[in-house]
């Protein structure tokens, strides 16, 4: 399931994964109870004001216009001014106490979620869409930060403002607080409106706003092929599909949300009109409310009546926060298919001897794709694989990493079984070169010294010329202090895949493997790494995979794969005396050389 259709599922009680965050936000109990404890504070003097224009209104009326002692009206001002005050201390606290609590809680939220993506297995990556992934640890993690510094202190404000305004208002006059009850029912009308009608179509919106996201970024990713292909106007149609399906779910929301709005004011007008006319009514009467106690139910009432109806806009707030908490907390309980157990022991001494026993693997049921795989590789020996494309070579590497665990049979490492050790303790002795060479952004030093932190510049420069990259480096504007990755310089394929193998050259590992590691290298360039990698090679094992015969053709035991199982083993001349597939690969890729060099 897409992370981003979990938003479908609703089965769920409002509250339920919103609470699952607590553990979150739990270390920071003080400063949320400090800032909502002030927010009550800034509350009551945010109230207070009108329960002086009141007491204004009543000294008025009682001695005229002309009679009022100015000293009274000076001590209300005073009092309406240290009112203000109030609310200005206490506001601008609990500001400061829910926002830098919400900052908080969204920096340990954002490093767990990527502190649980380091943890997960390749087969998690495989089956999800970087975007989605995206979305939960950047729009949801947004989401729940808002909920805590917003959305919180919107609660306390309308709980507060409520319970205040009623208790104070029965105690001043229990007929009009009544009086005040008469819109409830209006707001639950309206609110119900909002949650059936409008607050669907604003779902629809987000998520066509994910959809778009990911075909945006896709296209930008290949933005060069969709040129190459001339393939822009059909891009262009495509993009337009995806945006209308977002501007149609929206501009639905926006017709919803337009008859939202005049029903939110219609209710709003009977309610005060009946407010005024009933509560004016009573005022008047001999047994009635005081004209100040009236003019302070007038001036509750406006903060009452539409913040009601704006709860609907509330409920849709904390239900988006609570669709992003279950998506994180989803995402946080999902359990690496790879782990360790409790007890796994580390490897006590360094690799020597890898063996794969009757390994099988398939990604998908009943499609295996490594058949019984058997092979054994000893302490300076250096162990070849070819094959057409899609026999299994780097599924092979994945399961001597651990990437997968084998369905069937048994990856060995030092007689013991890979899948029972803890994984970091055999990881930490392997240099590794993927196909896809990947550079992060930083320096071409910082990438190099990736597995191997603490090197120094020498060791680093050291491993840079074993792979044959120091001399390009060096003619970098700023060497091994360029920039590079996505947002740095750029370089060559070969560029890349000689920092990626002097990275792990760095390592000292006790096994390297080189899946394609030198592939997008010229031949010449090749012979020379392969020249210096001959003395790194002694004492290590390596496994090489390759299509370029020459780069495995000196390797100690050649594993020639052929749809997932060993169809040729043996040294390149004993698998040229054979003549089977191998003879035959090499016969045409060294004919296609004499070719290229004539
Ligand atoms: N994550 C995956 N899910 C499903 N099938 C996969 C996955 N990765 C690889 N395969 C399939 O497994 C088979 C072996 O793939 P693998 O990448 O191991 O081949 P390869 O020999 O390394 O190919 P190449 O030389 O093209 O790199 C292929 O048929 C491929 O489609």
């Amino acid at each position: 399931m897409r992370v981003q259709d979990q938003e479908h599922d609703q089965s769920s009680s409002l509250g339920t994964y919103l609470w699952k965050i607590f553990p979150f936000v739990a270390p920071y109990k003080a400063r949320i109870g400090t800032g909502l404890a002030l927010n009550a504070m800034a509350r009551l003097f945010d109230l207070l004001p009108m329960v002086i224009i009141g007491l204004v209104v009543d000294a008025i009326t009682r001695q005229g216009v002309v009679g009022v002692d100015t000293d009274v009206l000076i001590w209300f001002g005073l009092a309406i001014l240290g009112t203000y005050l109030g609310l200005a201390v206490f506001q601008s606290l609990s500001d400061y106490c829910l926002d830098s609590m919400a900052q908080l809680v969204r920096h340990d939220l954002r490093l767990a979620i990527y502190g649980h993506m380091q943890r997960l297995d390749a087969g998690f990556f495989e089956e999800r869409q970087t975007g989605d992934l995206l979305a939960v640890a950047s729009n949801d993690v947004d989401n729940l930060e808002n909920f805590f510094s917003d959305v919180t202190t919107s609660m306390v404000r309308l709980v507060i403002t409520f319970v205040g305004v009623y208790g104070f208002l029965f105690w001043l006059d229990w007929r009009l607080a009544l009086l005040l009850l008469a819109p409830l029912p209006f707001a639950v009308i309206a609110v119900r409106f909002f949650a059936t009608r409008v607050q669907p179509q604003y779902r629809k919106a987000r998520q066509a706003v994910g959809e778009i996201n990911s075909v945006l970024e896709n296209n930008i990713r290949g933005i060069g092929v969709i040129q190459a292909f001339t393939a822009e106007q059909e891009q262009l149609g495509l993009v337009s599909r995806r945006s209308k399906e977002y501007v149609d779910a929206a501009i639905t929301a926006a017709k919803e949300r337009a008859k939202f709005i005049p029903l939110i004011y219609m209710v709003a007008g009977v309610a005060f009109a009946l407010l005024i006319t009933v509560g004016a009514g009573m005022t008047a009467t001999e047994s009635g409310p005081s004209l100040g106690n009236f003019t302070t139910f007038i001036l509750f009432a406006v903060r009452l009546v539409l913040p009601l109806f704006v709860f609907g806009m509330l409920i849709n707030q904390i239900q988006r926060s609570e669709a992003s908490a279950r998506r994180i907390s989803q995402f946080l309980s999902t359990q690496p298919r790879v782990m360790d157990s409790p007890d796994a022991p580390g490897l006590d001494a360094e690799p020597t001897s890898i063996a794969f026993h009757e390994v099988g693997f398939e990604y998908l049921p009943g499609k295996p794709v490594l058949r019984a795989v058997n092979f054994q590789l000893n302490q300076g020996h250096v162990l070849g694989i070819v094959g057409p494309t899609g026999a299994g070579k780097s599924t092979l590497v994945k399961l001597l990493l651990r990437y997968y665990d084998p369905r069937s049979g048994e990856v060995m490492v030092n007689g013991r079984s890979l899948s029972t050790l803890r994984l970091q303790s055999f990881r930490r002795h392997v240099g590794y070169v993927s196909q896809e060479a990947f550079l992060f952004f930083g320096t071409v030093a910082e990438n190099i010294r990736l597995g191997s932190p603490n090197a120094d510049l020498a060791a680093v420069r050291h491993a840079a010329h074993i792979a044959g990259a120091d001399e390009f480096i060096e003619q970098l504007p700023q060497g091994y202090e360029t920039l590079i990755g996505e947002r740095g310089m750029k370089i060559s394929g070969g560029q890349r895949q000689r920092i990626s193998l002097a990275r792990a050259v760095l390592r000292d590992p006790a096994l390297i493997v080189l899946d394609e590691a030198t592939s997008a290298v010229d031949t010449r360039t090749e012979e020379l790494i392969q020249a210096n990698l001959q003395r790194f090679k002694q004492g290590r094992m390596t496994v090489a995979v390759a299509h370029r015969l020459s780069t495995i053709r000196h390797c100690d035991e050649i594993l020639v794969l052929v749809e997932g199982t060993i169809a040729e083993r043996g040294t390149h001349e004993s698998l040229l005396e054979e003549g089977g597939v191998y003879a035959g690969l090499w016969r045409v890729q060294s004919g296609e050389m004499d070719n290229k060099g004539n």
